[in-house]
């Protein structure tokens, strides 16, 4: 096992107190389909669930998989067409991210963690009613926007000991339709509603870079408005940011963006006195 999170907090006694203060914690965690990478990264990724779990941790994952739905849809001559970083998904192309979502990515991540023993166990916004969505926008076709969250069968599962790993898929109010949500908004709607000590965005960057380049550890809410307002926080990190407004807006104690690639990433930012990446929280200093 890779210890390099232990030489980092440098002895166990040293991140004795961050243990202790996550004990019981809920920690939502969203795992996007670019830092799942090869084999490796996914095993590290189920190691630090699993561990999480045995120091008391309750880790809730919320996956993405973009890179498998367009290996997918390539393999079936699907072509995607992408507005604002969301997916335009008409029919057929929902059927696809569901099968490749719910089935595929999912099972792959619980056996991983199962391989690792855990107990981890998949399930899709579908199950016992987790995310009702409605449509985002009509330009986006079968996009949800998760509106009507049930938790308790999260909440269930941690208590069962259990890692919840969750597809992104919603189910519509009318009873028979389908929705593809983009996984950070579902992650942060779930954290959201679970009002999680702690939402970690996993992706591709150190973290939330400031206008000079270098990578902002701590922001508050209106640091994050005003960079996205002038244009410091753009492209893929705007809806990403914006997940992190709302989840904290919605009670969620701290978002932390941070690099899914580097070893032990969610022990690095739970478990050491410096943290990784950036965290946002409300300006309130008391809070978190
Ligand atoms: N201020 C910023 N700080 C960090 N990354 C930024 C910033 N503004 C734009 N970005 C871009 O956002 C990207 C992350 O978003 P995205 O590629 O959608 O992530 P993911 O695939 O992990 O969901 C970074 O790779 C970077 O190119
Ligand atoms: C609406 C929308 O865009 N949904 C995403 C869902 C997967 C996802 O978010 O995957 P990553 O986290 O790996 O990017 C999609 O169809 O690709």
């Amino acid at each position: 096992m890779n210890r390099d999170w232990i030489a980092t907090a440098r002895t166990l006694s040293e991140a004795l107190p961050y243990l202790q203060r996550f004990t019981g914690a809920v920690v939502v965690v969203k795992f996007g389909g670019n830092a799942m990478g090869n084999d490796e990264a996914m095993a590290e990724f189920a190691r630090d669930m699993v561990l999480m779990r045995q120091v008391g941790v309750n880790p809730v994952v919320v996956h993405g998989g973009g890179p498998m739905i367009n290996e997918m849809l390539g393999k079936l001559n699907i072509e995607s067409d992408w507005v604002r970083g969301k997916r335009v998904t008409d029919k057929a192309t929902v059927e696809v991210v569901e099968m490749v979502l719910a089935g595929m990515v999912n099972k792959r991540i619980v056996q991983a963690i199962n391989h690792e023993g855990g107990r981890g166990i998949g399930i899709s916004g579908k199950d016992d009613g987790l995310m009702i969505c409605d449509a985002d926008d009509p330009e986006l076709g079968f996009v949800g926007r998760p509106s009507e969250m049930n938790v308790q069968v999260v909440r269930d599962l941690c208590d069962a000991g259990m890692i919840p790993v969750i597809a992104p898929i919603g189910a519509g109010r009318e009873g028979n339709e389908t929705y593809n949500v983009n996984g950070d908004t579902a992650a942060g709607a779930i954290a959201g509603a679970l009002k999680a000590d702690r939402l970690l965005l996993l992706t591709d960057v150190a973290g939330v870079k400031g206008a000079d380049g270098e990578v902002v550890t701590q922001l508050s809410t209106q640091q994050v408005r005003d960079m996205i307002a002038d244009g410091t926080i753009a492209g893929g990190m705007i809806p990403k940011t914006e997940t992190a407004l709302k989840a904290v807006e919605d009670g969620v104690r701290a978002v932390v963006i941070q690099d899914g690639r580097v070893a032990n990433a969610c022990l690095l930012e739970l478990f050491t006195e410096h943290g990784a990446g950036s965290m946002i929280r409300n300006d309130d200093p008391e809070d978190g």
